[in-house]
Formats: C-alpha cells, structure tokens, sequence
C-alpha cells in the first residue's frame, strides 16, 4: 500500500510542532487560553493519583545478565505476555542499565531545558527523512484548533549528538563532552538492553529464535531519543502535558524520574504509573502490535503535568523491526487458519507517510495510523 505525502504538508506538520514554550515560560498563575483543553477530553486523572490494586506489572529482571535459569525466564516471560496483552505497559527493575548512567542524562538533560529558549531554537523540530529531529513541542488535536501540550522535547538520535551538543554550547567545551559523553554511553547501553528485552519479548510470544536471528528483527536505523521536560503548571486540570497518542515504532523504554505523570488508558479509564526508583516504564508500539498480530497491544497513553515539581523524562524508541526484508507483518510463526494475518505486509517508510497525514490533518489524539494496514 503506497501512501503519497506531498511536502506542503509535511511542512505544515513541522511548522505546527513548533513555537509554543514562551508562552508556558511566562505564565505565572494563569494557563493561556492556548493550552487550555476541554474537560471532556481530558478526563483528568492527577499526576499522583496511583489505583493501588491495578497498576501496571513490575518486573524484576534480575539476574537477566548473568544466568539466569529457565524457569524463571519462563517466569518472566510469562508475566510480559500478560502485560503487554492486556495493559500494552510493563516496569522493569534490575534492568542492567547503570543508574549512575541514568542520572547523568536526567542531569545534562535539566542543563539542556534551563537554556534559553533562542538558543534551543537553534534548533528547530523538522522532518529529516523520515524522523522528527530537534527541539520543539507537539501541537495537535482532533479539531484543528492550536492547542498546545504543556511540555518542550529533543528528539535526538546518535548521529546528531555532537552537532547539538556544540550548536547549544558552543563555548563550553566541558558541557559539549559532559552531554555528548552521556548521550552516546546511554544510546548503547539501552541498545543493548533493548536487544535483551525484545528476546524476552519474542520468547513471551512463544518465538524464541537463536540470538543471531531475533537481532536480524531489529531496526537498520539509528534509535531515536527524546528528551522531555514538563514545567509545573497553575491548573493540571486544564492543561496537557503530551497528547494521548499511540507510539509508532517498535518498543519505547522510557525513564520517568521520582515525579509521576505518565498515564496509560486501559478499560476506557486513565491509570497513573507509579515511579519506582531506577526503572524503566516498556511500552509495545504500533510495530509491535502488528508483528504480533495482535497479541501484544499498542496502548493509548498521555502525560499529565502537576502543579509544584519539574518533570524530566527520557523516551527511548526503538524504530521499526526488520520483520521481513523491509517489511512489517505479523511473524509467521503466529500466523494460522485461526488466527489469520491482521494486517497486510507495509514498509515503515509507508507507516511514516500515513502517520504524518494524521499530523497534517492534526488527528493525532485517539487515532491510529497502523488501521490503514489492517486487513479488513
Ligand atoms: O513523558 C512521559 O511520561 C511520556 C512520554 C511519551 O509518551 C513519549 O515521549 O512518547
Ligand atoms: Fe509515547
């Protein structure tokens, strides 16, 4: 399925997903009418206001480095395929990653948001291929009205870690080394837990494929990261932090910090994540919905803003799997007379264009773009 995007409206995409921050900068005790969105597609749920009995699943991943027998792999395995079915969301604890590492780019991450924002304009959020590169904030809703997301991001990915890195501090070569050191140690090092978890991922569907053949699965392509932040804010109740939106790729691994925010939507009902020190919210994007047909979901989920603290989160997103050449479709392993294909073959090349139509008609919020390959 070939989907056509003329560059006019890739344009009006990239022009949308900038200049909002001033505003949210200045605003004291007032949201601006720019950021103010309609009780009812809110639904507000605070930032702290965890359920207690259903949250979703911690995992303890310990011992995933050395060797850890197969029972408990079977174990973990087990616990993933339940989470991802049902909640599409899973924590991980004693993931591997050095929380040292982790702190380091929570904490150039702040030095990068406290600059100011001509200089983080330098910048700007555009299309290059066929990603979202730079600094900027996301602007959409179903009803082409501007309003804004009460948050600022960088996407980033490794080949452009030293570019950023001098244009945002071209004078201070400590801080150049300082961001540019702890993006690329943490690029690799959630790569590589990345390939660790998608076997688990691949074992919980009952694929277990040799290691040399689940890394063929993985993206050619560079991962991409983005920095968040999210300034406390007068009135939660009317702002949003980001959109409710679908991921598009393939696994997100995302850092949240000790300050809640991210919600996940299960049951037609909002559910807060809890923080837990040094771990990773996982969440299964459209990619993986569509490898497993379907047995993995892709789950709605937003951030919600709150009104005293800073939050800082760090997305991680692995792009689209390598399924078959250049192909996405549902592995064929889980594919039978019962449980026939949900979706055609699609490049992401193909995925991207769909998706970035939706930008450009700004439906980003509860709409997604993986329909357009269902098989109906
Ligand atoms: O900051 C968060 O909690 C959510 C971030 C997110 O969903 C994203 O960057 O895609
Ligand atoms: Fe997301």
């Amino acid at each position: 399925m070939a989907i056509e995007v003329e560059k006019e409206e890739l344009s009006i995409a990239a022009a949308e997903l900038s200049k909002a921050l001033p505003d949210v900068v200045v605003a004291d005790s007032v949201v601006p009418e720019a950021y103010v969105w309609p009780k009812e597609e809110l639904a507000h749920v605070g930032h702290d206001e965890y359920a207690g009995d259903d949250e979703i699943p911690v995992i303890d991943l310990g011992g995933l480095n050395g060797d850890l027998d197969e029972t408990r792999r079977r174990e973990i395995c087990d616990r993933i395929r339940v989470a991802l079915g049902s909640w599409g969301f899973f924590q991980v604890v004693n993931h591997g990653v050095d929380l040292a590492l982790v702190e380091r780019v929570q904490a150039i991450s702040k030095k990068f948001f406290e600059l100011p924002l001509e200089t983080k304009e330098l910048i700007d959020c555009t299309f290059e291929e066929d990603r979202l590169l730079g600094y900027g904030f996301l602007v959409a809703n179903k009803d082409r009205t501007s309003r804004r997301s009460w948050s600022e991001g960088l996407f980033m990915d490794s080949p452009h870690v030293a570019l950023y890195s001098s244009t945002f501090w071209p004078e201070d070569h400590d801080i150049q080394t300082e961001f540019s050191e702890a993006m690329e140690e943490y690029i690799k090092a959630v790569g590589e837990f990345a390939i660790r978890l998608f076997r688990l991922i691949l074992g919980s569907l009952g694929v277990d494929y040799p290691v040399t053949e689940s890394e063929r699965f993985l993206p050619k392509e560079p991962a991409l990261i983005r920095l968040n932040h999210y300034p406390p804010c007068p009135d939660p109740s009317l702002a949003s932090g980001l959109v409710p939106h679908y991921d598009g790729n393939l696994i997100t691994i995302l850092h949240q910090g000790d300050v809640g925010g991210l919600q996940v939507m299960k049951d037609d009902q909002w559910h807060a994540v809890r923080p837990h020190p040094g771990a990773f919210a996982i969440n299964g994007g459209n990619m993986l919905q569509a490898i497993s047909n379907n047995l993995c979901k892709s789950a709605l989920h937003r951030a919600v803003v709150n009104k005293d603290e800073d939050r800082y989160s760090l997305a991680y997103f692995v792009q689209a799997p390598n399924s078959n050449g250049d192909q996405v479709a549902p592995l064929p392993e889980l594919v039978d007379a019962e449980h026939p294909a949900k979706y055609h073959p699609f490049t992401w090349k193909e995925y991207i264009a769909s998706q970035v139509v939706n930008i450009a008609s700004q439906q980003i919020i509860s709409h997604n773009a993986l329909e357009y390959f269902e098989v109906k």
